[in-house]
This record gives structure tokens, sequence and C-alpha cells, in this order.
């Protein structure tokens, strides 16, 4: 629920909350789903008052809000924590939580873990990983739990992809990807988030799927976009990834920069070339 003292910020606020249905609704409509990061409850509020359709908790807060090179250090508390932050700033996007390295390992740690992040107020949690997690994906469906599953550079899996690269690059890497996206889906998954994959490889997996695929260095073709907040916004002080792009350049406010980002999003005009593989 939100505090009192913020009901009376300016809102142009949507009058009916984003669904499971509805996400599914706005991609065979061809409408562009825009997502982003958010780990409290003054920017869950902006955000969802300028319009974002999805927010997400992510396991990048292990970057961006407490300093760690990797997000293999976030524990279940820090993002039940966060998530319960976000909650009580939204009203109407969908809430999605991560879940940290280490806490879906099999099915039935997975839905005790993801039963916390519900409670604290997420309305779907991400995974990430491919066909292997097709088991756990189904166990958690057939529980009430909807799940968004992550594919391409899947940031827990540093250690084993050698750092931060881009991936289906080669014929068997897309065809792997291709085959672990579908599985997902036919298990159950609602969402699919695609990370630093070659753009005609989120057009093939969007195309050859009906749930939502989100990109981050995807591609122009994906259902939507996810940008981490503190990227679009230009104050993470680390490296900058490829498809990172600044929206506070030319805009005076947090609200205008989020703004922008939907409607680019929503107009197709991000991403652009420079900010796909
Ligand atoms: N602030 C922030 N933004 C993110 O997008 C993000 C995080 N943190 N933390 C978790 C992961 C890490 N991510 C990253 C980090 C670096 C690159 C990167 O520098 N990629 C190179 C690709 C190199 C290649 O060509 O293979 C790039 O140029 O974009 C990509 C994703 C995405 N996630
Ligand atoms: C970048 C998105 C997809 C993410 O997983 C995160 O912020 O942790
Ligand atoms: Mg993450």
């Amino acid at each position: 629920m939100m505090a009192g003292y913020l009901q009376d910020a300016e809102s142009t606020a949507r009058s009916k909350a984003v669904t499971v249905p509805a996400l599914l609704a706005m991609r065979q409509a061809g409408e562009k789903i825009a997502m982003l990061t958010c780990y409290d409850s003054s920017f869950a509020a902006l955000m969802d008052r300028c319009g974002v359709d999805v927010l997400l908790v992510g396991d990048s807060l292990g970057n961006v809000c407490q300093g760690h090179s990797s997000t293999l250090p976030v524990t279940l508390a820090d993002i039940a924590y966060h998530t319960a932050c976000v909650a009580r700033g939204n009203q109407t996007a969908l809430l999605i939580a991560d879940m940290p390295f280490g806490t879906y390992a099999t099915p039935q740690a997975a839905f005790d873990n993801a039963v916390r992040l519900m409670q604290a107020g997420a309305q779907m949690v991400k995974i990430e990983g491919g066909e292997w997690l097709s088991e756990t994906v189904r166990f958690l469906t057939d529980r009430a739990i909807p799940v968004c599953a992550h594919l391409g550079l899947t940031p827990q899996s540093v250690h084993q992809l050698g750092g931060f690269k881009v991936q289906g690059k080669t014929t068997e890497a897309a065809d792997r990807l291709k085959s672990d996206a579908l599985s997902l889906q036919v298990a159950g998954a609602s969402m699919l988030v695609l990370e630093a994959i070659p753009s005609a490889l989120g057009k093939e997996v969007t195309d050859k799927l009906t749930i939502p695929t989100i990109g981050i260095g995807a591609g122009p073709d994906c259902a939507g976009q996810v940008l981490v907040m503190h990227d679009m916004l230009g104050v993470f002080p680390g490296r900058k990834a490829r498809f990172v792009k600044n929206f506070m350049e030319g805009e005076t406010s947090i609200d205008a920069a989020v703004r922008a980002y939907i409607r680019a999003v929503k107009d197709k005009s991000f991403p652009g070339p420079e900010h796909c593989f």
C-alpha cells in the first residue's frame, strides 16, 4: 500500500494494475513493454507514476547499491528487503524479484525461497539459466508462482562464462539458447529476459516464442526492454555496457528521464544500433 504522504504526487497513473495476462496481451498487440530495475519505495512510486510497466528488484543491487563487482554476494534477505520497500511505493506496475545466486538449485529450495519473495510483495520471480531449470519452472508455476526466465549473459554465471561477454555468437550457442528458451516456455515461464546476445538471435527467439521477451542488449525486436535504473540515470560509476543509454542527457529531472525511457521503448527508438550486438 502507498503511504499517505505520497498520494498527492502528480499522477498520470494507470487505472488498472499490470498483470501477467496483460503483458501477454501487450506482446500480442505489438505494444512494447517498458521495464526498469528498482530498489526502493520512492523510486517505485516515481516509476509507477511515469507508467513503467514492470519493476524488477534486480540482484544488480549487489553492484549499484552495495558496491560489489558481481551479483554473487547478494542474499535472499537483501532481495526480500528491497522487494518489500519497492512494493510499498508501487501501485500498478508488475513487480518481479530476482532470485539470488544459489537460492534455486533444486525445485524445492526454489519454491521455499520464492515464497519469501512473494510474501515480500513480488508477483513473479526471475531465475537465470536454461533447460536445466525446466523442472523448477514447472514446480513453481504449478504452485502459483509466475516465473520469468533469463538467458544469454547470465551474470550469476560470470565465473563460468569467464566475464561479462556477449553470448550466443556461434551457431551451436545460438541453437542451444533457442532450445533452452522453448523448454522454459513449455515448462510454464511467463516471460523471458534476454541479455547481451546478437540482435538477430533476439529476434529469432522472440519469433519462436509466444511469451514476452525482454531485452537488455538483445536488439530492438524483443517484446520489451529493461535497463538498470542507475545506468539509465547515469549514476552508476562502473564500466558502462554497450546496451546502456543515459536518459538523463537532455532532461532536467529524473521524472522526465524515466518518461523519456518509456517513450523511447514504446516508439521503438531505443535500443538503437549503437546499443546492440
Ligand atoms: N549497473 C549494472 N548494470 C548492468 O546491466 C548489470 C549490473 N550492473 N550488474 C549485473 C549485471 C552485469 N552486467 C554486465 C556488465 C558488463 C557488461 C559488459 O561490459 N559487456 C561488454 C561486452 C563485451 C563483449 O563484447 O563480449 C560490452 O561492451 O557491453 C555487460 C553486462 C549486466 N548487469
Ligand atoms: C539487468 C536485469 C535483467 C537484472 O537481472 C538485474 O538488474 O539484476
Ligand atoms: Mg539480475
